[in-house]
């Protein structure tokens, strides 16, 4: 939550290099993306930085229970499956015939742990002090670390803090998680892959579970009482994605509420506020997060949080208390591990004086379903909404001899191009390697290009980049048709 409300307030309000009253210059709660760039950026500028993390939480919820396992996940999903292969072998194709929740745990649980290994070298080395515990605030420059191992409590004091403690799932009072009702962080260490499941809240969570479930032959059912599945993207975009899961047995039951949840042995029946009821061996719950901030006793540091556990935040995540900044999922939107790592980075360098500038508005947005599908930029819907001309360019991954070599036929990008300056105003990807190729285009709309760079710069063959030349020339040549009748 950025808010107008916070006064910007410079120069820095910390203590110079010398100044050695605190214990630390910065002292930082929470080791995810926003905590870990936000004490090496400091680190880096020579501060005395310190880091409060729980012992088996090293690396924060992106390496522990989000990001990491549920992207490793997706990769061991893809290659024992050979779902990625099937266009090629045919339908029936299976790197292994039956897959046990131990196979994919196995890469799962290898990369986490080089992850956390990674995140403890580039503290060490970089000289920030990690202890153990959690972290509460008992006045504006002093934290009480609980620590894990019962040990007594320390009483830490900085000059600044950044406040990085996430979030964690929204656990509605109505349902009882256990062994067959499970949120995110539980859907990682379930015990086999269930036959069928229901995913509660097709947010972005909820749908690259669905996909991978669908992969491995779980018979999937996404409620949402939302009437549209990921709004904010290209809707020919999610139209393909519904297909494609469609296919592997998955059913939506969209502008849908859940309303209850009974478990036994057995299984679980959702019940829906229409009345329909869904049996299913595992329901996921995927409704949202909270901050985590019940903990940190705000008050006592002169500060609040909201309703759903956020901390709001000024120019450069400054709170209103000017010493203590706030990055990362515990302010809100865009809730995303690049964008929490920038945060942190830009409170760090704002607490210690160091020229920085503001993250550009062109963010990309990445989506693991299966297939994935990538953007940024501006959608038709909005640019039609502001009455800005337009064209549209499209290139199939069927028609690139990338796509016959990888076995994706269903890919696609597609260009948003200014009709008369001809600048480049969004791309949107769906397929192989969209999270990645989606940065071509974001650099050229941040360079402030236009459509004719793709169309004059010669691209490796065979590539799926060759899919931005594709799209360039259909754009083009749609362009000149206008004129050419219109003349
Ligand atoms: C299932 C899932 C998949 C995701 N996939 C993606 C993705 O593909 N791409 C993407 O960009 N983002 C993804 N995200 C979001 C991404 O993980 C977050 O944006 C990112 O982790 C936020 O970083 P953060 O700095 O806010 O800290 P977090 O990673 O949220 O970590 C916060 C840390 O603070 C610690 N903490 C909390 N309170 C205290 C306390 N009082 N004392 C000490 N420590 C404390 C916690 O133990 C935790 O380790 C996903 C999230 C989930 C849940
Ligand atoms: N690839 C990525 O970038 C990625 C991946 C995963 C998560 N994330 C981050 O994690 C954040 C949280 O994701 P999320 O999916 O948990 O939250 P979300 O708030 O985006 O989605 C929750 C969904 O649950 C629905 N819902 C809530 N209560 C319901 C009910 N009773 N019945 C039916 N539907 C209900 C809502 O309508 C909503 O669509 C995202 O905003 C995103 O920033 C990012």
């Amino acid at each position: 939550m950025t808010t107008e409300s916070i006064p910007d307030l410079a120069p820095t309000t910390a203590p110079s290099p010398e100044d050695r009253s605190y214990d630390y210059d910065l002292l930082v709660i929470g080791s995810g993306p926003g905590g870990q760039k936000a004490a090496i950026a400091a680190a880096k500028l020579g501060r005395r930085v310190c880091v409060v993390e729980r012992k088996h939480m090293v690396g924060g919820v992106c390496v522990n229970t989000g990001t990491i396992p549920s992207k490793t996940l997706r990769e061991a999903v893809m290659y024992l499956t050979g779902m990625a292969q099937r266009d090629v072998y045919g339908a029936s194709y299976r790197v292994k015939a039956d897959i046990t929740v131990q196979d994919l745990l196995a890469r799962t649980q290898h990369v986490i742990g080089r992850e956390v290994e990674v995140v403890r070298a580039q503290l060490l080395r970089n000289h920030v002090d990690l202890v153990s515990g959690t972290a509460r605030f008992v006045d504006p420059h002093t934290v009480q670390v609980t620590g894990d191992s019962g040990a007594g409590d320390a009483l830490i004091t900085a000059a600044t803090f950044v406040i990085a403690t996430g979030t964690s799932p929204a656990r509605p009072a109505a349902v009882e998680f256990g062994p067959r009702v499970v949120d995110s962080d539980g859907v990682i260490e379930l015990e086999k892959v269930p036959s069928s499941m229901v995913v509660a809240g097709a947010g972005v969570i909820g749908i690259e579970y669905a996909s991978m479930f669908a992969a491995l032959g779980t018979r999937v059912t996404v409620v949402d009482k939302r009437p549209a599945l990921l709004e904010f993207c290209d809707p020919e975009v999610v139209e393909s994605l519904k297909f494609h899961l469609r296919d592997l047995a998955v059913s939506f039951r969209l502008g849908e509420e859940v309303a209850s949840v009974e478990a036994n042995a057995n299984g679980t029946v959702t019940t829906l506020s229409s009345g329909k009821r869904i049996p299913a061996e595992t329901v996921m719950y995927s409704a949202g997060r909270q901050g985590q901030t019940a903990s940190l006793d705000l008050a006592a540091a002169g500060l609040e949080a909201d309703s759903r556990g956020r901390i709001e935040v000024g120019h450069h995540y400054r709170t209103k208390v000017p010493h203590i900044y706030a990055v990362g999922d515990v302010i809100g939107f865009p809730a995303l591990a690049a964008t929490s790592m920038d945060q942190g980075r830009i409170a760090a360098y704002d607490a210690f004086g160091e020229p920085v500038r503001d993250l550009t508005a062109l963010q990309p947005i990445g989506i693991y379903t299966i297939p994935e599908i990538s953007y940024c930029g501006r959608t038709e819907a909005e640019l039609t909404a502001d009455s800005v001309p337009f064209e549209t360019g499209v290139s199939r991954y069927r028609e690139l001899a990338r796509g016959q070599i990888v076995g994706d036929s269903y890919g696609m990008l597609k260009l948003l191009v200014h009709s008369d300056t001809k600048e480049l105003l969004g791309v949107h990807l769906f397929g192989t390697g969209a999270t990645d190729l989606v940065h071509i285009g974001q650099a050229i709309m941040g360079c402030g290009g236009t459509v004719d760079y793709l169309v004059d710069t010669v691209i490796n063959y065979p590539t799926l980049s060759e899919a931005y030349k594709v799209a360039a020339l259909d754009v083009t040549n749609k362009l000149r048709a206008v004129e050419r009748f219109g003349a």
